[in-house]
């Protein structure tokens, strides 16, 4: 699946053409991060759907979705982008900044300037490049031009391996553990765990994926994360106010 989504990237992004840059407040990714409302970070993704799980959300509005995920003191928001696999759209980041103040994420596949370039462009103020995805010397150009926008930048990986080639390059201010592995869909809430000492002390380190009780929450915790980023279990409820603050078992 991960080639298939990386094979429409390329041809998107040959067909790209900018759009000018939106009007919008930017916010800092990271210090919202830094300083998290609770013990534990929190960055809740807009999601409609994925290739995995299809249709998550009947009537999505995603501009309501992020209000009440600001209203249940989310840290940030992740809105996905990508249009022919998740049933997102560039155009909510701008939407969802005309609304709430909330810094946000353009959850997407990245693999070229020219998106990087975009995703500046539609507001985002952090953007996401996945290991597994990138050579790591494109990784790092990326990551670089990322900063010079005046982006944060998610660097994900999943696998040890992944993570030690990333770490040749760059030592990423914000480090994602997907807990998804992009090929086979299949999710372990234990994926940290054996790569917790290859952590490098100034990376943030963020549990991504399959997170959906408030056991995980503890779980990936003790392995070391200062903050999740969770998207289906929080979308599948009714009340996406009421879905964080379950999540973190707090109205128990
Ligand atoms: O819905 P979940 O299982 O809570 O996962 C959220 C997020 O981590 C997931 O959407 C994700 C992680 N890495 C990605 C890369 C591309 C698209 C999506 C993702």
């Amino acid at each position: 699946m991960l080639n298939k989504i990386l094979e429409r990237k390329k041809e998107e992004a040959a067909q790209l053409i900018l759009p000018p840059a939106a009007d919008v407040h930017r916010y800092s990714f990271s210090a919202a991060l830094e300083k998290p409302h609770r013990t534990m970070g929190l960055i809740a993704e807009v999601k409609k759907a994925s290739p995995s799980k299809g249709l998550i959300k009947e009537n999505f509005h995603p501009v309501n979705i992020a209000a009440s995920y600001a209203a249940g003191k989310a840290d940030c928001l992740s809105v996905l982008t990508d249009r022919d696999f998740f049933q997102g759209s560039p155009d909510y980041i701008e939407a969802i900044k005309q609304e709430t103040e909330l810094p946000i994420l353009r959850k997407d596949f990245i693999i070229s300037h020219i998106q990087v370039e975009e995703s500046f462009r539609i507001g985002a103020d952090a953007l996401l490049l996945i290991a597994e995805a990138l050579d790591p010397l494109l990784l790092q150009e990326l990551y670089v031009h990322a900063q010079e926008l005046g982006m944060d930048v998610l660097v994900e990986v999943h696998s040890p391996q992944a993570l030690e080639s990333v770490l040749t390059k760059i030592t990423p201010s914000l480090l994602g553990v997907n807990n998804r592995n992009l090929s086979t869909f299949q999710t372990n809430v234990h994926q940290l765990k054996e790569m917790r000492g290859m952590v490098p002390k100034q990376s943030l380190l963020i549990s991504e994926s399959g997170i959906s009780s408030y056991e995980d929450v503890e779980l990936v915790k003790s392995y070391g994360a200062k903050a999740i980023l969770a998207g289906e279990s929080l979308m599948r409820q009714e009340n996406q106010t009421d879905a964080i603050l379950q999540l973190f078992g707090e109205n128990l």
